[in-house]
């Protein structure tokens, strides 16, 4: 097993500027899980997008602006305890067009709310996007496995929308989205292969290893460590794809190299803290340290 990156990290060209490194949203959290999306939106920071706003039920701003000052957010409506509204689907489909990618999902809950943004973030469109954790359960939530694939706009190239999704369940959002069971890991790959051939969706498999298929590729992760079973390491992982797809990688490459910084963060904390001793506010601070490796 190679323990190289499967994928070049995107070059800063001398004379680049915040606008090159891709303007990336993270839409999710709700109170009670608003480090979620937090931590997806800081590690997308650390990965190196040029702008990051988490966009949030709005009585959880405050709590998610103050993790991080280089953060900007966007409050959306919600309802009282504290989720999305259905107004926040249309709030946030008015943004869509300035973005390079999104990441969708943590923390946000399946309520008609959210449910209504992830139809929004399933029409047919060049926008880069992650789903994941509540966006994976939502989808469960519609039968969308059983669906049949999206057909795209006349209006746009089938190349600009074709493969540009990633989903990152772990086993347990896999088994709802396809009916496999948590135990048996090869039938979990194998529904993700024949989920990702009739979407045309990259699906990342998260586990000890974490394996990334498409239609027609599989590819199985060298990094990463137990250390990271652990409350919030999938939301970061969210937070590094996001940001990749967003610096113009493809999605297949985005997913992969993505998985393999993730995983090479994880191990950098577990040897400074131990495995039981980290959490993923270590992993989120070990990121950097990973990527600075690229700029040799
Ligand atoms: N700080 C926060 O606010 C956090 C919020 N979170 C949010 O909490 C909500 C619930 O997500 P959870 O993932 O905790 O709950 P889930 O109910 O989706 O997943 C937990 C279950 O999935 C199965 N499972 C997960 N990983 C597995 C593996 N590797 N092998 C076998 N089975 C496995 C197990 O049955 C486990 O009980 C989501 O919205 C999520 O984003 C989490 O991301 C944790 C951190
Ligand atoms: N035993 C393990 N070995 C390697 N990586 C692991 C292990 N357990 C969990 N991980 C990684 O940690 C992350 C956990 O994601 P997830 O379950 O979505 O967490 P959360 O929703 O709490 O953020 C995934 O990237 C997964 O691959
Ligand atoms: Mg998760």
């Amino acid at each position: 097993m190679s323990h190289q990156p499967p994928a070049s990290f995107p070059k800063r060209e001398r004379d680049s500027h915040k606008g090159n490194f891709g303007r990336v949203l993270l839409c999710g959290g709700s109170r009670g899980m608003a480090g979620s999306i937090a931590l997806s939106s800081i590690a997308a920071l650390h990965t190196g997008s040029g702008l990051v706003s988490a966009a949030v039920p709005d009585r959880c701003l405050e709590t998610v602006a103050a993790f991080h000052p280089c953060l900007m957010t966007i409050p959306l409506a919600d309802a009282s305890r504290g989720h999305f509204a259905v107004a926040a689907a249309d709030e946030l489909a008015s943004r869509l067009d300035s973005l390079d990618a999104i990441g969708c999902g943590p923390g946000m809950t399946t309520n008609e709310g959210s449910i209504q943004i992830v139809r929004r973030l399933l029409e047919p469109t060049k926008l880069a996007r992650v789903f994941d954790a509540d966006a994976l359960n939502c989808l469960a939530k519609m039968d969308w496995a059983e669906q049949d694939p999206v057909s795209c706009e006349a209006s746009q190239s089938s190349s600009d929308v074709s493969n540009n999704i990633v989903l990152t369940p772990h086993p347990g959002e896999l088994g709802r989205l396809t009916g496999t069971t948590t135990k048996d890991r090869d039938l979990q790959i194998e529904a993700a292969q024949k989920l990702a051939a009739h979407h045309d969706v990259t699906i990342v498999v998260k586990g000890g290893p974490t394996v990334v298929v498409d239609a027609t590729r599989t590819w199985t992760n060298s990094t990463g460590n137990p250390g990271m079973a652990t409350a919030g390491s999938g939301d970061v992982l969210t937070g590094v794809i996001t940001s990749l797809l967003g610096q113009g990688m493809p999605a297949w490459d985005a997913a992969r190299l993505g998985v393999w910084i993730h995983g090479a963060a994880g191990d950098r904390a577990a040897a400074e803290y131990g495995q039981a001793g980290m959490s993923a506010y270590e992993l989120l601070a070990e990121l950097p340290k990973v990527i600075a490796a690229f700029d040799s």
